[in-house]
């Protein structure tokens, strides 16, 4: 493609040699002969300083926001490197957001991933291919590519849309983190529809955000990038959310404050299935059944029917969209031969186990029991409070290995313990997480809902540096098989 295409989004027209590029790199080590490199600052380097090796592998542009020195490469200065990856990735792939492919980004603390799914669930079940992007990795037809964030780097996004939009998606659902937004991983992508699930507390500290301020402001930026926002009226941070918003705002609520009030959730529960039922009133009138258990997820639900109503999803189509709905590792139900419930759940700061094992309690289990580790280098006060959650909402903990990377798993356990011990909860440790799940099955009891927290979609346990395979779904697979 000719450098003048990538760089006319950008508004430069002159001062520059025509040429064609084959490709825009990032990384220095994965420069090849005529793409252009982008300089990004991050967190650990500073890609000025790799401008040189990415011209010795035949970079023909280097694109800098400060002076760099190299001999046998252009260099265009910019005053945003970040920005300008974005709007030169767009054009590099064709610009799919503008035509190909109609975007929903969703922002929140919680409920990002199972809202997308929702989402797509409503959508598909129009007649509507779609593509989703987040946590998960992106995934077409369940065809997953594993992504390095929630949100991509701008480039994999826009690869990951062309990519969507190439295999037939009429939309694309993508989770929005605030750090995305903040390291403008999707500036210029024009959003159909940006939702907002909620705010709580996270992610603040190190490379994350200052403080809880920046944190929301972040967020904030999705409203001036989507022509509709789909908020939730509850929050009590949604209002300073839209200050400076420039998006038509829908609201949804289960206050009875928005444009979509959802109300009167009720619990299904059978064996091995549990979900929610729930009324919704005010622009549409209609009861949907939701696959998934949790009044959270009436909230994700009513947040996903809020915004495919606003997108044309006829009522038919939310009514199979819901009842359908599956997302892995989000209160997923694993099939067992007992008259018990295996769920597994991506729960793993103190706000989703809280709300997890609470919403659980209310499905009335004989004993509700709760397998987790918690993460090892990452903030000490999440095992503290997941500790302390377990302990007051299930009636029995199993405190195991979550990926504990370069800690020791005992030295993990032993700080869960000191958020335990501050209540009366009964628990047990067994740090080998297959051998904490062979427990579980083996001394399960009818009427029990064991849930394993924090792995959720993860195929892996990460010790020491090393990811090993451990898929929660195989390795009940084979506890199961070892019993019989
Ligand atoms: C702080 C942060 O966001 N870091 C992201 C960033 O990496 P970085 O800033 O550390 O990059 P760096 O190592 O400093 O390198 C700077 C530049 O020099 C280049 N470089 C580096 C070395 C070299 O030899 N040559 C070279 O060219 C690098 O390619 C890069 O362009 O760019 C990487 C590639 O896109 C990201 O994977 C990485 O995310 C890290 C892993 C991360 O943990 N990010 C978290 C904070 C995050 O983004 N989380 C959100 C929220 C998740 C949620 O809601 O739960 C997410 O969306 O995932
Ligand atoms: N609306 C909600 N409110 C509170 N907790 C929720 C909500 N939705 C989901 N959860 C809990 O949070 C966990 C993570 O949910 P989900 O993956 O949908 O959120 P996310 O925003 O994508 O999370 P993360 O940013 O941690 O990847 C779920 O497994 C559930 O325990």
């Amino acid at each position: 493609m000719l450098l003048s295409t990538l760089l006319r989004p950008l508004g430069i027209k002159e001062g520059f040699t025509d040429t064609d590029i084959t490709d825009i790199a990032y990384d220095s080590r994965k420069a090849v002969p005529g793409c252009a490199f982008v300089c990004l600052k991050g967190s650990a380097s500073d890609g000025h300083k790799f401008a040189g090796k990415a011209a010795e592998s035949g970079a023909a542009v280097i694109i800098a926001q400060e002076p760099v020195e190299v001999k046998t490469a252009q260099v265009i200065l910019v005053p945003d490197t970040k920005k300008a990856l974005a709007l030169m990735s767009s054009a590099f792939f064709g610009e799919p957001a503008k035509g190909a492919i109609r975007v929903i980004g969703i922002t929140g603390t919680k409920g990002k991933t199972t809202t997308a799914y929702m989402a797509r669930a409503l959508l598909e079940a129009a007649g509507h291919k779609t593509g989703v992007m987040g946590t998960i990795g992106a995934d077409i037809d369940g065809n997953i590519e594993p992504l390095d964030n929630t949100t991509p780097i701008s480039h994999e996004v826009f690869r990951q849309l062309r990519r969507m939009a190439d295999a037939g998606c009429e939309y694309a659902v993508m989770e929005v983190s605030s750090i995305a937004l903040r390291e403008h991983r999707v500036y210029g992508l024009p959003f159909e529809v940006g939702v907002f699930t909620n705010f709580s507390e996270d992610h603040i500290g190190g490379v994350e955000h200052k403080d809880m301020e920046e944190y929301l402001q972040c967020k904030a930026l999705l409203f001036s990038m989507c022509k509709t926002g789909v908020v939730n009226a509850d929050d009590p941070a949604t209002e300073k959310l839209l200050e400076s918003s420039t998006c038509e705002v829908y609201r949804f609520s289960m206050e009875g404050r928005g444009d979509m009030n959802g109300d009167n959730c009720r619990h299904l529960n059978q064996p091995g299935l549990l979900g929610v039922e729930f009324d919704i009133s005010g622009d549409l009138e209609l009861s949907p059944k939701v696959g998934i258990p949790g009044r959270f997820n009436a909230y994700n639900a009513l947040a996903a029917v809020s915004c495919c109503h606003k997108l044309g999803v006829p009522k038919e189509a939310l009514l199979e969209g819901l009842r359908g709905v599956k997302v892995k590792g989000r209160v997923e139900p694993v099939a067992v031969p007992g008259n018990y419930t295996l769920l597994l759940d991506y729960a793993h700061n103190a706000v989703s186990m809280e709300s997890l094992l609470s919403t659980l309690r209310e499905y009335e289990p004989k004993r509700l029991i709760c397998l987790f580790g918690a993460g090892g280098n990452r903030p000490k006060v999440r095992r503290y409070e997941m500790g302390e959650a377990s302990g007051r909402l299930a009636d029995l903990s199993v405190i195991t290995a979550d990926n504990s990377r370069f800690e020791d798993v005992l030295d993990i356990i032993e700080d869960i313990k000191i958020g335990m011990n501050k209540t009366d909860g009964k628990y047990i440790e067994i740090p080998d997480r297959r051998e904490a799940i062979r427990w579980c099955i083996e001394h399960a009891q009818d009427g029990d809902i064991i849930v394993l927290a924090g792995k959720g979609s993860e195929d892996y346990q990460e010790i020491k540096g090393v990811r090993y395979p451990f898929d929660e779904r195989v390795v009940i697979r084979e506890i199961l098989d070892s019993l019989k």
